[in-house]
């Protein structure tokens, strides 16, 4: 690439991804963001089995559909007051609290068996 054509079209290419300073500075943040929702989750995991075990112990059920509904409620007004899609919070809490429940009914069967 010494030729004054090829260090045209070497310039007049894009970079790549990889190689894009802004881009990997707008990803650092991603990343960043990435570990604090995986450290967040885990800490949600971790007490909600606390409650999974309390539950099993008191013959409470694993569900409580009353609850869901107010969270669900609440998330969606906060979504909406954060510019996020009210949508796909729903989505999200429904799929985290989908799993939770799945850990209370294994819970509740002596970690035997599971829904489904
Ligand atoms: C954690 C609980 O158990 C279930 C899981 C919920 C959740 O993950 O937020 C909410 C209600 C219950 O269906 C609870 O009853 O508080």
């Amino acid at each position: 690439m010494t030729d004054r054509i090829s260090q045209q079209a070497a310039a007049a290419k894009p970079a790549e991804p990889r190689e894009d300073a802004v881009l990997a500075g707008y990803r650092k943040s991603i990343d960043n963001i990435d570990a604090a929702l995986v450290h967040i989750l885990a800490e949600r995991f971790r007490i909600t089995q606390a409650v999974g075990a309390y539950k099993a112990g008191a013959t409470l059920p694993p569900a409580d559909p009353a609850r869901e509904k107010e969270q669900i409620a609440r998330l969606r007004r906060l979504a909406e007051e954060s510019d996020l899609d009210p949508e796909f919070s729903e989505k999200f809490i429904r799929f985290v609290i989908e799993e939770v429940i799945r850990h209370h009914e294994k819970a509740r069967n002596g970690d035997r068996s599971e829904r489904s």
